[in-house]
């Protein structure tokens, strides 16, 4: 919640930022955070944009990634990061939650929660993750609609149009689809599921756009390093569940020690220490914001000591 103690900037200007650095040189590595924390950490590794996935954020609430979530919910989820982190955000909007009208207030509540950037897909509902089988599209024209619709209600926000047309309708036609996405405004392109360096090298030589690759685990595409996507000449790449799927594995393990063990002494030099904890979220700034608080001195607890 670093809005409080820092400034924080504004949705034009943390949109300007994630468009000069998907103009960079160097390809844009964006990490999906799932909470205010770990965008915060994300920031101090040195990151300088996030991702909020769909994936992540329904299994966060114990949901499938099936398109049972609407705008406002994520928009809220989105707010939390951008305060935490003061970072150029990129949303995952699946379908934009429905048809145009919902694609329309999507785009509002983003704009609203100072979203840099979001991500659109080509999929019809109940969606599905873009790796999975079983996928169905919308026509190539609604798909441009919902563009269009997002680039009215809100010019400042960028579009990253998502196809998930090669699964279903072929490498070339993908390229078709994502082309005319192009035309109707978007911004840049991410064409879900690609495995092959011919497959994201075709994409490249074929449409004139900046370029994102979806590097998510256990899925189609090879493990292929951020600077190799910059060879086939893309722009950006995301990491989109990393962050949720390696918390969750983390207090699994610490959960079956607790229950088995009865301590989780044996798991201390996996966890975020007080101290860490407090630098990350200026636990000190904002104590220093209330002249009626105490200043902590951690020294001072006596750390899990028997006495
Ligand atoms: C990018 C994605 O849409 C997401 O929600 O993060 C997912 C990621 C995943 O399920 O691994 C996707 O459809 O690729």
């Amino acid at each position: 919640m670093s809005w409080i103690v820092e400034k924080e900037s504004t949705q034009e200007q943390l949109a300007e930022q994630f468009k000069q650095l998907m103009l960079e040189r160097d390809i844009l590595k964006i990490p999906g955070a799932h909470d205010g924390m770990s965008a915060l950490i994300a920031k101090k590794v040195g990151f300088k944009a996030l991702y909020l996935s769909g994936a992540a954020y329904t299994a966060s609430q114990g949901l499938p990634d099936l398109g049972m979530i609407y705008s406002n919910e994520v928009a809220e989820k989105a707010r939390e990061l951008v305060r935490a982190a003061n970072l150029p955000l990129l949303v995952d909007i699946d379908t934009g939650y429905g048809g145009i009208l919902n694609v329309s207030r999507a785009a509002k509540e983003m704009v609203e929660a100072k979203v840099a950037a979001v991500q659109i897909e080509d999929q019809s509902l109940p969606k599905k993750c873009g790796h999975l089988n079983g996928k169905k599209l919308i026509p190539a024209q609604e798909m441009m609609e919902k563009i269009r619709t997002i680039k009215e209600i809100a010019p400042s926000l960028i579009v990253v149009a998502r196809t998930d047309a090669k699964a279903i309708e072929g490498v070339d036609r993908a390229i078709e689809r994502v082309n005319q996405y192009v035309e109707a405004g978007a911004d840049a392109i991410f064409p879900e599921a690609f495995i092959t360096e011919e497959e994201f090298k075709k994409v490249r030589r074929e449409v004139k756009a900046p370029l994102l690759a979806n590097m998510t685990e256990f899925g189609k595409t090879p493990y292929y390093k951020a600077r190799e996507f910059e060879a086939f000449g893309y722009q950006m790449v995301i990491y989109p569940v990393t962050s949720l799927r390696v918390a969750a594995k983390a207090y699994e393990r610490v959960f079956t020690e607790i229950f088995q063990r009865d301590t989780q002494e044996g798991c201390l030099q996996d966890m975020q220490t007080r101290e860490e904890l407090y630098q990350t979220i200026k636990h000190y700034d904002y104590e220093g914001l209330d002249q009626h608080i105490e200043k902590t001195v951690l020294n001072d607890i006596g750390e899990n000591t028997k006495q």
